[in-house]
């Protein structure tokens, strides 16, 4: 599904990533530990296009994602959520669920249809769509940006950090609504990043740690 293959990053002339090498699967959740400054959002955000890559390849089945840049990747069926979330404090929660719609320019009946899907997997998002994204707490901020990521993932989900800081009861919400997710839309790859590698031990089908940009260990099978 999507092929990471020798990626190098520099930023500011300092090595991030090393020769980063892994692939992702439908239907399957990979796993990428690591601590604060290994490079899990670096990597994460040069498969967006975010960040330019000084070296190696990502492909997309057979597309070559170089071809795609910016919101290209997003229109290919890449969604992403940043750890930082990103909403716009401004646009009402529904608004930022649109964004990569409107961005993408979606035709306004696939649009509702994948709405109406976010909804459906994501209800509690339902209830805060008129509120201000600037409104909404952290952790809720997290479930706007998986349902604002949803909205394109076709084929692959990218989630940095998803339950940094948020209160156990949100981490439950959001690790039901990621179980519904993965049930309900298998031919997704998804790519989760953690700091820490038990959070994630029960849904990880892989698990990979990286550490000062390289990847140290991969795990096959987890149990
Ligand atoms: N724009 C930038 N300018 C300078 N250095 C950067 C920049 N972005 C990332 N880095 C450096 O790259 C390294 C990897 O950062 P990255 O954000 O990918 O790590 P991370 O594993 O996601 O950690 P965190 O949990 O802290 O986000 C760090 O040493 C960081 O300081």
């Amino acid at each position: 599904m999507l092929s990471i293959k020798n990626l190098d990053v520099s930023i500011e002339g300092a090595q991030i990533l090393r020769g980063v090498s892994f692939d992702l699967e439908a239907g399957k959740t990979t796993v990428l530990i690591g601590r604060n400054g290994a490079g899990k959002t670096t990597t994460l955000r040069t498969v967006m296009g975010l960040q330019t890559k000084t070296g190696g390849r990502l492909m997309l089945g057979k597309t070559d994602l170089d071809r795609h840049p910016g919101y290209g990747r997003a229109k290919l069926g890449i969604g992403y959520a940043p750890e930082d979330r990103r909403l716009i404090p401004a646009f009402t929660v529904e608004e930022n669920i649109l964004l990569p719609a409107y961005a993408t320019r979606m035709q306004r009946d696939e649009r509702q249809r994948r709405l109406n899907e976010v909804y459906d997997l994501l209800p509690q998002l339902k209830t805060m769509g008129d509120r201000p994204g600037g409104g909404v707490s952290g952790g809720q901020g997290k479930m706007v940006a998986l349902g604002r990521a949803l909205m394109v993932a076709d084929h692959v989900l990218l989630l940095d950090e998803p339950f940094q800081g948020l209160a156990p009861a949100l981490a439950l919400e959001y690790a039901q609504a990621l179980k519904r997710l993965r049930e309900a839309r298998p031919e997704i790859a998804f790519l989760i990043t953690e700091s820490s590698p038990e959070l994630l031990s029960s849904i990880a089908d892989h698990s990979l740690q990286i550490e000062r940009g390289l990847i140290e260990m991969e795990h096959g099978e987890a149990a």
